[in-house]
């Protein structure tokens, strides 16, 4: 299949159906004959196409009567083509265009006619500045296509020069970056075969298991990856494990854990031993946890099915250590997802808050006395994130907040109640941090 109407179909899907990109992405190109720079291409429109929506629609606005009567195929088409005109320099203006027009005919000769007329308008004032009428928040919403109250919340919580340096980064292509299964090799043989395999890499930022991957072809099909020597993990995802202050034999309930990246990591410091119970609310998911331990060699993890806002009495009083990684907004991964921009509301950030304190409480039944506790999160968003510790501690006596070092970077941010915030930048995901001890009843 022609790679742009593999582009418009996966929009179709995101937009329209609220799919995740990644898995669309992987989805199509998996049935496709494209070859490797194909795909990228593909990957690279898709992804810019979803994180500048806004931006784009606002030019799109001025060249037709009203956005919302435009048939949504023929909007994505004109989207994408907007996209690779206005954003990339790669593919030549006449080769986007034609590929517009063609594909448009498959949907209505009068369509395609139409999405010539626009194209070649957009063309002709190709260097015009259409955001020369807006300032203040609206400015910034529409530079940096994002939703105005996204932009609302970011200003009321970080200030307006933090924000602006929070949605450059969330709008940056994400670098890869793999963690090294120290079970199964050593981190220099690694870093060595990775750059034999024709990869530009280099040590993590902050992660001693950490390999950035600068260049080089889709990782997860090499035999590295196959063969569970590494694991895709964004660095600050990986500090979290390392805040449990794991030992041999510990037992360990990992709350929210597919497809378990953290679960594995666990594996891998806990050298194999003890047990590691890892939940997810969904049955589907549980496979995916079992195939990463499969691949990585961990037999020390039990993947469960279990919801893990609702109490499970087996569980009480059982762990040394629990991690709960809680279902949240993402708005730290925009990066990796930016779908997120679009499909989420303030409404439901609040809604989230509720479940992640009912996951909280339970969590803190499961623990032993002298338990550790660590809280994460994938978002910056205040309320999920040190406004629900506040509210814990307020509420458990028996909790003590230990201070987290996990080292000095521009983009960490040392909270007041001694959490942890990473803004995203160029290297990682946006995330949040909390480790609390149990110290028995007061
Ligand atoms: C942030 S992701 C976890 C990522 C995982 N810890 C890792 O490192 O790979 C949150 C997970 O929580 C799961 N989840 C959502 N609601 C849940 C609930 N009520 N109980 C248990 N798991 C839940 C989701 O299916 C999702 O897999």
């Amino acid at each position: 299949m022609n790679s742009r109407k593999i582009i418009v179909e996966i929009l179709n899907s995101v937009f329209y159906k609220e799919s995740y990109s990644n898995i669309e992405i992987n989805k199509r190109l998996n049935n496709s004959s494209l070859d490797t720079r194909d795909r990228s291409l593909v990957t690279e429109i898709v992804y810019g196409t979803i994180r500048y929506k806004k931006k784009i629609d606002f030019i799109i606005k001025n060249y037709v009567k009203d956005i919302r009567l435009v048939d949504k195929t023929i909007l994505n088409i004109l989207r994408s083509t907007v996209y690779q005109i206005l954003f990339l320099t790669k593919v030549p203006d006449y080769a986007a265009v034609n590929e517009a027009v063609n594909l448009a005919k498959t949907v209505s000769k009068s369509s395609s006619r139409f999405v010539n007329g626009v194209l070649r308008n957009i063309l002709r004032n190709k260097d015009k500045n259409y955001l020369s009428c807006l300032n203040g928040k609206k400015l910034l919403a529409v530079k940096y296509s994002f939703p105005n109250w996204m932009i609302e919340l970011f200003i009321e919580q970080y200030g307006m020069e933090k924000t602006k340096s929070i949605l450059k980064n969330l709008n940056e292509t994400p670098n890869i970056t793999v963690r090294v299964n120290t079970l199964k090799c050593s981190y220099d043989d690694i870093l060595e075969k990775l750059e034999e395999n024709g990869y530009d890499v280099e040590d993590g930022t902050i992660c001693p298991e950490a390999i950035k991957i600068n260049k080089g072809s889709s990782i997860e099909h090499n035999d590295l990856f196959k063969g569970g020597y590494i694991t895709v993990q964004d660095e600050s995802a990986m500090l979290t494990a390392q805040l449990l202050d794991l030992a041999e034999n510990m037992n360990v309930i990992d709350l929210c854990s597919a497809p378990g990246g953290k679960a594995t990591h666990i594996g891998e410091l806990m050298n194999n031993t003890g047990k590691i119970t890892a939940c997810d609310i969904y049955e589907h998911k549980i496979k995916l946890i079992n195939d990463n331990c499969s691949r990585l060699g961990i037999t020390d993890v039990e993947a469960v099915v279990n919801d893990a806002a609702v109490i499970n009495n087996n569980f009480i009083n059982s762990a040394d250590r629990v991690l709960v990684d809680v279902p949240c907004s993402g708005l730290g991964i925009i990066r990796k997802k930016p779908e997120i921009k679009w499909n989420k509301t303030k409404k439901s950030l609040n809604e989230l808050c509720t479940i992640q304190r009912d996951i909280m409480e339970n969590a803190w039944r499961y623990l032993k006395n002298d338990g550790i506790m660590v809280y994460s999160t994938c978002t910056i968003n205040k309320d999920e994130n040190e406004k629900n510790i506040d509210w814990f501690l307020e509420c458990h006596k028996d909790a003590e907040i230990e201070k987290i070092f996990i080292g000095q970077l521009d983009n960490i941010i040392y909270n007041d109640n001694n959490t942890v915030t990473i803004l995203p930048n160029k290297d990682m995901d946006g995330f949040f941090l909390a480790k609390l001890r149990k110290k028995g009843r007061c």
